[in-house]
């Protein structure tokens, strides 16, 4: 019986999106932007040496085809990772309007978003009055801080001491289609804060706002703030049946890693296992070890972009891709006959890229367990169809199998 594991490497991108010209960071447009190309070149530069140093070393992901990949998606240059191919190895172009998260995961999972988000502007305030009135009404308090489009760790650190001395909650956006509001955990207190997000979440999602985030920090102004890792995501629901729904409709189990939870808002989800990347990669051992025949296992791995992409961290990433690949290492050996395992991404976070914000980009898709050889230039959802296939599940999305 077969099995199924879809490793997403959150903004583990690699350029050459068709489209990357109409998305940007701050006036800048993304066109260019290349996360893994650009590491690989800085590292190789000498330019990402702090906790690591020399030429970026993955060979576990380049000999499933990383380097072949990169180059068939874009021209821009980068050294090494020039193993020939063991694992089946191509590149995808995402369609969804959206470089986030959520667009990303629901279309490799087979269902594009047919909307366009709603997202707010780069301007002060953001908000409009009335949405910042009902989310302090909400609150029960005279106002919202922030109000505009900010890096999360900048923003708390600009406004956490107004906050605590208020209580009024830190209300801030970005070029995804997000409302974020931070808050402290003691102060303004944890469950009242996801209570808060909870409330106000379907109204943004009525005007498309694809997620209300939950960002509980701690801490006081003299030593500093840090956000905690009780980040919560309220989401839109995906729009149709996704892979998730696909596989339990035909009885298989579905086990979800990392931030899949929140994703698909439990939709389609049997198990979920959460906890920073490097309890994740013990929970993904752990299913490979033990997962039924017949499952899929859908795993996030976030910290490439939430430590590393959003703060324009070169060296912190490369160290991100590194210790991913050795742990990949001692997993793929373990994958038993009739698994497959499909690493990917879900858009770019180019850490060399101007700006705070997410990039368009293709990105990797490597498969192992089914041979090796080029897949070519497939689209997002040709993933879900493709694993679906390999299950022997019926696929209900526009995507083909590339298997
Ligand atoms: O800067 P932080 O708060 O980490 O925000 C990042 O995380 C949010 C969701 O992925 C996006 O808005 C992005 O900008
Ligand atoms: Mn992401
Ligand atoms: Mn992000």
């Amino acid at each position: 019986m077969a099995r199924a594991f879809l490793v997403v490497m959150d903004s583990v991108g690699i350029g050459g999106a068709p489209d990357a010209s109409s998305f940007y960071n701050g006036d800048l447009p993304d066109l260019g932007a290349n996360t893994l190309a650009h590491i690989a070149q800085a590292c190789a530069a000498g330019r990402a040496e702090t906790g690591r140093t020399g030429p970026l070393h993955v060979p576990n992901m380049d000999r499933l085809g990383l380097g072949a990949a990169m180059r068939l998606a874009s021209a821009v240059p980068f050294p090494g990772l020039d193993s020939a191919p063991q694992g089946r190895w191509g590149c995808a172009a995402e369609i969804s309007r959206g470089k986030d998260t959520p667009s990303g995961h629901w279309e490799l999972a087979g269902v594009p978003v047919p909307w366009d988000w709603h997202f707010f502007p780069d301007t002060q305030p953001a908000f409009p009055p009335e949405l910042s009135n009902y989310v302090a009404e909400q609150a029960g308090t005279q106002g919202i801080l922030g109000d505009r489009h900010a890096p999360g760790t900048a923003i708390i650190d600009a406004l956490g001491g107004e906050h605590m001395r208020s209580g009024w909650p830190i209300c801030y956006t970005s070029a995804d289609s997000v409302f974020q509001i931070a808050a402290h955990e003691e102060t303004f207190g944890l469950d009242r804060l996801l209570d808060l997000c909870r409330a106000i979440a379907p109204r943004l999602h009525a005007m498309k706002v694809g997620r209300v985030i939950a960002r509980p920090f701690v801490g006081n102004p003299q030593d500093g703030f840090n956000r905690t890792p009780n980040r919560r995501d309220f989401a839109i629901l995906p729009p149709s049946p996704v892979l998730n729904n696909w596989v339990q409709e035909a009885g298989g189990t579905v086990h979800a890693i990392g931030k899949i939870g929140d994703i698909f808002s439990m939709q389609g989800i049997d198990t979920l296992d959460k906890g920073p990347d490097a309890q994740l990669m013990q929970h993904l051992s752990d299913r490979v070890q033990n997962a039924e025949d017949g499952s899929l296992t859908f795993a996030n791995f976030v910290e490439f972009d939430s430590l590393y992409g959003h703060r324009r961290d070169i060296a912190g990433y490369a160290r991100a891709l590194e210790w991913f690949d050795t742990q990949l290492g001692s997993i793929l050996p373990r994958l038993r006959d009739g698994d497959i395992l499909v690493l990917t991404a879900d858009h770019g976070n180019d850490p060399s890229w101007p700006g705070t914000d997410h990039t368009r980009e293709q990105v990797p898709v490597l498969v192992s367990g089914r041979g090796a050889g080029p897949l070519g230039q497939v689209a997002f959802a040709d993933i879900a169809a493709s694993i679906a296939a390999h299950l022997g599940v019926a696929a209900q999305g526009p995507g083909r199998s590339f298997l």
